[in-house]
């Protein structure tokens, strides 16, 4: 009788038999399927705080009532940073499980009426771009844009496009253009000056830039938090939104990965540099993200810090009790490397309300 569990038959039979595969390929995705993903998840008071505690944003109308009806919600609602990873994470079985890279998002968009805990979410996407890529054969990029409803209603709760690095069933020939594309290094062009605003609310950042026009001088500052990345943050978050992505949790496959290592989920680097951030700021309504793009890992040990740059504020939000501010922000490692950049519109509180 053979003896299964003999580690030298069972050896053996590992390598004979299939694996029933996780996830897709690039070479499975076509430009306009839309996939409608099966996971779901109700979004909980718990995996809200816990998602906001772990990354320090603790704004206290999303944790407390009477801050919540301060700012005009009926009770604490969906932290937008938690409705975005979620409906990222429910994403990723269909999308990216197979492996590759979390590169960049963009036209990340919430409607301006909040969302409160007890919703379920319903995920779909659409593959609007695959492309081969030039530097490396064993991978083709996709983009999709996807969209998070809410399964009661079908309103939309959180939009954006997000591109991935996927692996390839069959490499490519390439023309390696990506890997030898060299740059001239005239060293860096910064401003002489950096003007940091007095403090958090809307009026500080318009006198900030009103001080830095006439200079050869940038809105520019960095905050002092760090956190340094944990078990919690490099595999619970993740999982807690669905996220099955092996990037995250499976050190096993991911020591022969070019990071060598499990490494934080994107939107919980993201979240705590936004974190950061806004614990220098009034923050009074998120409204959208742009260009964000992930430069390099992020893995347990690592400390990820945040540093801002103003790009401009308008008094044209949605509430004459705030303002708009267009930010750039940088988060960076222990090394001042940057792991992840973007542009983020939010409006500010207003001093005088
Ligand atoms: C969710 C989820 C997974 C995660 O959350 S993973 C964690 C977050 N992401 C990361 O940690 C990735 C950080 N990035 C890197 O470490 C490097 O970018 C990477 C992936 C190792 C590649 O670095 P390289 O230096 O080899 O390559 P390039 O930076 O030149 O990029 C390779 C090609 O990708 C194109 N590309 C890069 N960024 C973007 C972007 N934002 N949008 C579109 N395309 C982008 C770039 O142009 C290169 O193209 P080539 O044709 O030249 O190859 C989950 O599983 O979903």
């Amino acid at each position: 009788m053979t003896e299964w569990t003999d580690p030298e038959t069972f050896a053996q039979a590992l390598e004979q038999v299939e694996t029933k595969e996780k996830g897709n390929c690039f070479e499975d995705f076509a430009e306009g399927d839309v996939i409608e993903h099966d996971p779901g998840l109700t979004l909980t008071q718990f995996g809200n705080e816990q998602w906001m505690g772990q990354t320090l944003n603790h704004d206290p109308a999303y944790w407390r009532t009477d801050a919540a009806e301060a700012r005009g919600f009926d009770e604490p609602p969906v932290h937008p940073d938690y409705l975005t990873a979620a409906t990222l994470g429910i994403t990723v079985e269909d999308l990216s499980e197979k492996g590759g890279y979390f590169l960049g998002r963009t036209d990340v968009r919430f409607p301006e009426t909040p969302v409160y805990t007890g919703t379920e979410l319903h995920v779909e996407s659409e593959v609007v771009n695959r492309a081969t890529s030039s530097s490396r054969p064993e991978y083709g990029i996709v983009s999709w844009r996807t969209r998070g409803k809410d399964a009661e209603t079908g309103d939309v709760l959180c939009s954006y496009e997000r591109t991935n690095m996927i692996p390839r069933r069959d490499p490519v020939a390439t023309d390696g253009s990506g890997a030898t594309a060299t740059e001239e290094d005239d060293g860096p062009d910064l401003p002489s000056e950096f003007v940091t605003p007095e403090g958090g609310y809307f009026e500080d950042f318009v006198e900030a830039l009103e001080n830095a026009a006439d200079e050869d001088a940038a809105v520019a500052y960095r905050h002092e938090r760090g956190r340094t990345q944990d078990d919690v943050t490099v595999a619970q978050l993740p999982l807690s939104t669905l996220n099955t992505a092996k990037q995250h949790h499976n050190v096993d496959v991911m020591s022969d990965s070019p990071s060598g290592n499990i490494v934080t989920y994107g939107d919980v680097t993201r979240s705590t540099a936004l974190g950061h951030a806004r614990s220098d700021e009034q923050t009074w309504r998120e409204v959208g993200f742009d260009d964000e793009s992930f430069h390099t890992f992020v893995a347990v040990g690592d400390t990820v810090y945040a540093f801002t740059r103003v790009l401009s504020a308008e008094d044209d939000a949605s509430s004459d009790r705030a303002g708009t501010v267009t930010f750039e922000h940088i988060a960076f490692n222990q090394d001042d490397e940057p792991v992840y950049s973007g542009t983020r519109t939010a409006e500010i509180q207003k001093r005088s309300n």
